[in-house]
């Protein structure tokens, strides 16, 4: 539905590149006309999918941590080297584990945290400060998730991703001035390789969660990857700080309890 060269001259780093969504949101942009750079923690199946997605276009891939910055800043180096710019920033990558609050570990409430609201805001602000403001000119999308009437079970990701959509409104307010856009796409229950990660308990509720959505099914790879496109572009030349709920009215509707209720089983 987009016009083939809509990212024709445009670059795009996408966090958490090499699998599931972020993949497919790496293949539709390079299918529009995009170069690509994509990054993961593991180096094996990172240079796989920047292999697989070669085939596309113009693919470059580098180990990276998020949670480390100057893994990031080496990121950027490569960036430089292989494109000379940055148009478009695309922070995907992020995890959780199911759990009830009160069993939650420091460790794996910062494992949590530092990923998904830490990490986003070290790529945010060495690609900003590296390319979108000295250019001028730059896009932001970060990936969150429905946790718009909180998230019981998953506390520690519904914090964090309350805390990036919050920074998606300072950043697209503090960074209007150098033309940088910042929203976020709130995807719901998507079917990709992150619910594979999912032990068998968790995997039944998510059929009980496809029968409480008013669309009675899960969303797909494609939607979400369709919802970046267009908050990347300059469809959405006058959209910041906003946030696109892919999920089927999820945020409206369903049984927020259900994975708490599964734990007190
Ligand atoms: C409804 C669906 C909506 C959303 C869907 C999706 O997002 S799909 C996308 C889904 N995709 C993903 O989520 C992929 C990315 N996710 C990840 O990489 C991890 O989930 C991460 C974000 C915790 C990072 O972990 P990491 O690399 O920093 O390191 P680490 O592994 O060493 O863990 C550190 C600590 O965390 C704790 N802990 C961890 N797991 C569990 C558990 N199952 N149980 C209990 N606790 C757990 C534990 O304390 C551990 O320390 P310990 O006790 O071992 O010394
Ligand atoms: N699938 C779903 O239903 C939903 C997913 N989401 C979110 O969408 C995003 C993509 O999920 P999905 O594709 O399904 O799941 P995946 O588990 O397939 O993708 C997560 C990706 O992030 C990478 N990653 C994780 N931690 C880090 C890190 N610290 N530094 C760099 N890369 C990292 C992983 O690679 P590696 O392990 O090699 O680092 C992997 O490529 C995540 O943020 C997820 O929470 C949101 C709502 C629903």
């Amino acid at each position: 539905m987009y016009v083939p060269d809509l990212f024709a001259g445009k670059t795009a780093l996408v966090t958490g590149g090499r699998s599931g969504i972020g993949y497919g949101i790496a293949e539709a942009l390079l299918k529009l006309g995009a170069r690509v750079c994509i990054c993961a923690r593991k180096p094996e199946p990172l240079a796989a999918a920047a292999a697989a997605l070669a085939k596309h276009g113009t693919c470059v891939a580098r180990p990276c941590d998020i949670r480390n910055s100057e893994e990031v800043e080496a990121l950027a180096d490569l960036i430089q080297t292989e494109f000379g710019r940055l148009d478009i920033l695309v922070n995907n990558a992020g995890g959780q584990f199911p759990g009830l609050a009160r069993q939650l570990t420091d460790k794996g409430w910062n494992a949590v945290i530092n990923t998904n609201l830490n990490g986003t805001f070290y790529v945010s602000r060495i690609m900003a400060e590296r390319f979108f403001i000295p250019q001028q000119e730059g896009n932001i999308v970060n990936i969150i998730v429905n946790m718009l009437r909180g998230f019981p079970g998953m506390a520690h990701t519904g914090a964090a991703r309350a805390g990036v959509e919050n920074l998606t409104k300072s950043l697209a307010q503090e960074w209007a001035r150098y033309h940088v856009r910042v929203n976020s796409v709130a995807p719901g229950t998507i079917i990709s390789s992150g619910l594979e990660t999912y032990a068998e308990p968790v995997k039944a509720l998510l059929d009980r969660m496809k029968q409480d959505n008013l669309m009675q099914r899960h969303g797909t790879v494609e939607e979400v990857a369709n919802a970046v496109l267009f908050l990347a572009s300059p469809l959405a030349s006058y959209t910041s700080g906003t946030t696109l709920y892919v999920d089927g009215m999820d945020h409206l509707h369903g049984n927020r309890m259900r994975m708490v209720d599964m734990f007190r089983k």
